[in-house]
Formats: C-alpha cells, sequence, structure tokens
C-alpha cells in the first residue's frame, strides 16, 4: 500500500514504529500493518460477523462504564460510535482478510480502532488522539481477542440463525407442506435403488422432505443452545486478568438485552475460550441439513428429469432460459445450485473440525477460519434455502397422468400379490410380464392364480399407496 501524502493523513504510533494512516480512515496502525500483512484472499469479514463484534464492544463499554473502569463520558461515545456501525456506518473500515493473525487479534484490533476513532470524533476529538480514547485501554478494556473473538463466533452464528436460516427453513416447510396437501391423491411409482418399488403418493414424498427439513430445525436450534454460553470476561487465559469482579455476569446481561436473547456467563471461562465444540457441533447439525438437502435437490432434478427422455413427473417452475445453444431448455437450476451450496458447506464443515483439533494449551488460534466458515455456512444456507422455497418449490407442478401411468405398468406392484399367491408365484409372474410385456393381471388371471374379483381389489393403487392413517 502507497503511503498518504501531506494533509491526507495522520501519524499514528505503536509499539513497532510510527506510520502513516490515510487522515479519512477509520481503522488506525494496527489494521494497517494486518492490510500489509494479509493480502490473502480479498474477502472481507462478513457483515454478520463485524455486527457480532459490535455489539459485545457496545456491551463491553457499557458495562465497564457502569463499574467506574472505563469514563462515562468514553463509555458512552463508545456505544454510541458502535451503534452508528450496526446501523450500517463506516462499514468499508473493517478491512482486514478473512485469513489474518491466529486467533483473529488483527480483525479485533480493527473494530478496535473504528471505534475509538469515532468516538474520539462524537466527542469533538480528532481522529488517533489515543491519549483520549485509546483502542487497546478503552475499547478493549478488560478483553482480549482470546475472550472476544469466541464470543463473537458464537453471537454472529446466531445472528445469522435467527435472520437467516430460520426464516428460510421455515418458508421452505411450509411449501413443501402446501404440496402434500395438493398432491396428496397422486399415486407415483416408488423407487428402491433406481428400480420400479411399490407405489406411494407424491404427497408423502412431499411431506416426508417436510419432517425432514424440520427435524434438522429441531436439530440446529438444539445445537445453537451452546452458543448461547460466554466466554466473555476470560480476557487473555481464562483467568479474567484486569476484569472487574462484577463484569463477566454484567456484560452477559447487557448483551443479551442487546440480542433479547438469553446469554449466560460460562461456568468455565478456561473451558469456554479453548474449546471450539459449540462451533463443531453447530456446523455438523449444518452438514447434517445440507446432507439431506442434496438428496431433496437430487430428487426433485430426477422427477423432473426429461421432458421427452426423463421421468418428468414433476415440473419445476422456469425461472431462467436453461441453455446457452439449446433452445427451449430449461434446467432445473435452483435445484442444482442448492446442492453445490450443500458441498460448500459439507467442507466448510471439514475444515472447520481440523481449526477446531488445532487449540494448544491457552488458546485456539485457528478461530478466524471458523468464524468465517460457520457464519458464511449458515448464511449461505440459508439463502439457499430462501431461493429454492420462492423460486422452485411453491411452483412445483405434478403430472398426474405422468406418474399413474407408471405406477400402473410397474412389476413392484406384484407385490402385492405375496400374501395371496406367494412370493414365487409371483415372481414368476413378474418375470413372465417383463419377458412377454403381457399385464401383470393378465398373467394371474391365465395362471388361475386368483380370481378376476379378488385381484381388482388386490391391485388398488389407491389402498397400496395408503399411508397408515391418512387414507
Ligand atoms: N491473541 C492475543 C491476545 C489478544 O489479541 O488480545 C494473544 O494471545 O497473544
Amino acid at each position: 500500500m502507497s503511503e498518504p501524502t501531506g494533509a491526507d493523513y495522520r501519524i499514528e504510533k505503536d509499539s513497532m514504529g510510527e506510520r502513516q494512516i490515510p487522515a479519512s480512515a477509520y481503522y488506525g496502525i494496527q489494521t494497517l500493518r494486518a492490510i500489509e500483512n494479509f493480502p490473502i484472499s480479498g474477502i472481507k469479514p462478513l457483515p454478520t460477523y463485524v455486527d457480532a463484534c459490535v455489539l459485545i464492544k457496545k456491551a463491553t463499554a457499557i458495562a465497564n462504564g457502569e463499574l467506574g473502569c472505563i469514563d462515562q463520558e468514553i463509555s458512552r461515545a463508545i456505544a454510541r460510535a458502535a451503534d452508528e456501525v450496526l446501523a450500517g456506518k463506516f462499514r468499508d473500515q473493517f478491512v482486514v482478510d478473512i485469513y489474518q493473525a491466529g486467533a483473529g487479534t488483527s480483525h479485533h484490533m480493527n473494530v478496535n480502532e473504528v471505534l475509538a476513532n469515532r468516538a474520539l470524533e462524537i466527542l469533538g476529538d480528532e481522529k488517533g488522539n489515543y491519549q483520549r480514547i485509546s483502542p487497546n485501554d478503552d475499547v478493549n478494556y478488560g478483553q482480549s481477542t482470546n475472550d472476544v473473538i469466541p464470543t463473537a463466533i458464537r453471537i454472529g452464528a446466531l445472528l445469522a440463525l435467527e435472520h437467516t436460516l430460520y426464516p428460510a427453513l421455515e418458508a421452505a416447510i411450509e411449501a413443501v407442506e402446501n404440496k402434500a396437501v395438493e398432491f396428496k391423491d397422486i399415486v407415483k411409482s416408488g423407487r428402491t435403488h433406481m428400480q420400479d418399488a411399490v407405489p406411494v403418493r407424491l404427497g408423502e414424498s412431499f411431506r416426508a422432505f417436510g419432517q425432514i427439513l424440520s427435524d434438522h430445525m429441531t436439530r440446529i436450534e438444539t445445537a445453537s443452545l451452546d452458543l448461547t454460553v460466554l466466554g466473555l470476561g476470560g480476557s487473555a487465559a481464562g483467568t479474567g486478568l484486569n476484569t472487574h469482579p462484577q463484569y463477566r455476569a454484567r456484560v452477559a446481561k447487557i448483551l443479551s438485552e442487546l440480542m433479547n436473547q438469553t446469554l449466560q456467563p460460562a461456568p468455565h471461562m478456561m473451558a469456554a475460550m479453548q474449546s471450539m465444540a459449540p462451533f463443531v457441533n453447530v456446523s455438523g447439525a449444518l452438514r447434517n441439513l445440507a446432507q439431506d438437502l442434496i438428496k431433496i435437490s437430487h430428487d426433485l432434478r430426477l422427477m423432473d428429469s426429461g421432458p421427452k427422455t426423463g421421468l418428468k413427473e414433476i415440473q419445476l417452475p422456469p425461472v431462467q432460459p436453461g441453455s446457452s445453444i439449446m433452445p427451449g431448455k430449461y434446467n432445473p437450476v435452483m435445484a442444482e445450485m442448492t446442492s453445490m451450496v450443500c458441498f460448500q458447506v459439507m467442507g466448510y464443515d471439514a475444515a472447520i473440525a481440523m481449526a477446531a483439533s488445532a487449540g494448544q494449551l491457552e488458546l485456539n488460534v485457528m478461530m478466524p477460519l471458523i468464524a468465517y466458515d460457520l457464519i458464511h455456512s449458515i448464511e449461505i444456507l440459508g439463502n439457499t434455502i430462501n431461493v429454492l422455497a420462492s423460486r422452485c418449490l411453491e411452483g412445483i407442478v405434478a403430472n398426474s397422468d405422468r406418474t399413474r401411468a407408471y405406477a400402473e405398468g410397474s412389476l413392484a406392484l406384484v407385490t402385492a400379490l405375496n400374501t395371496h399367491i406367494g412370493y414365487l408365484n409371483a415372481a414368476a409372474v413378474a418375470k413372465e410380464s417383463l419377458d412377454t410385456g403381457k399385464s401383470l393381471r393378465e398373467i394371474v388371471l391365465e395362471r388361475g392364480l386368483m380370481s378376476q374379483e379378488d385381484l381388482a381389489k388386490v391391485l388398488d393403487l389407491e389402498k397400496m399407496s395408503a399411508m397408515p392413517g391418512n387414507g
């Protein structure tokens, strides 16, 4: 980065020396060094992660102000600066690459510097006058990256779940449950091993999707309970050095109020700071959802395959021309995109697992990777499920003639004859039907295995495909 010139810069000083900082910048010298050290991915911190860090800084400023650890006026200025960032201002000032200093110290100092400089301006002072408000001594009073960042990952994940994933899952569940009702009488051939199996109802296939998704939502909600237990107040190593005795409880209470969610201090700060288990747990629940979502999106693609040479049991809503060369082609693009996002979530989960296992003694320095991968996982899954619901699931149309024809022609219907003519006789009927093209009905009657009347009762597709209790 080239140094700014003339009145365009201010001089800031840290333990390594002096540097020129662009006069307009709210970040400071430690952020500048991190920008230079980590030109890695070009990916800046996720807005939700910035929100999480800034919410924590607001809570710590209020707690430390109330406890007399920092000046009241400074506490109020930091809290106001935090509110401005939360309202969307200064977002371009959070600039450190996601692959950065272990533990997240660079991003953390970026947050401390932006809030200190904006708080200085709020008090009518100049940016960079750290004698008055210091990023380290005031904004970061009684805190360390080591307790702030694991807390920020918790808060960021909770925000992302609440704002993105849960509403999307609710919309998708509602969409497939509506389809379950709409398709309740539509009989289709079941398929196991990708071979003809006994008939089912298309509506039940969608009811199953709904149940699968709502079970995942419960699993994720259960896993996320761990995120509400905070190591904030442990400072550098979990002992709480430099914190007021009442700080832990007070900051958790203030953060709970800001989040409108019950958060509590961990029974053992060191454990909550060192162990990444809560993140692995949530990520595992996301991976689990992703795996079933892949299954569902693949099922949709299979059932929609065609239009002339595939199953075409359902029609997914066409949302864009599919081909750059083949006219009139509409591809199941929403389902395709869903699978890709799910693979990414599974990749993030593998990276999170490796990072989580790399803690040493008092700290796991791999937290920046966990922060990005976990929050991004939640958000891309949420965004995916949201558009999958509105642009695909809600508009699915059944091709009931096609499903009926497949179901009627399926050899697996002989399964219903097992209890009447025995498995071996039924297998012989199926084989003859496959070899000769004659219908199952015809062969059973020819062989005198059942009366026409009994056969009609047994080969009743509606009865065969009914779920117990659903008629
Ligand atoms: N991660 C730092 C602490 C901090 O940045 O506050 C360390 O343990 O050295």
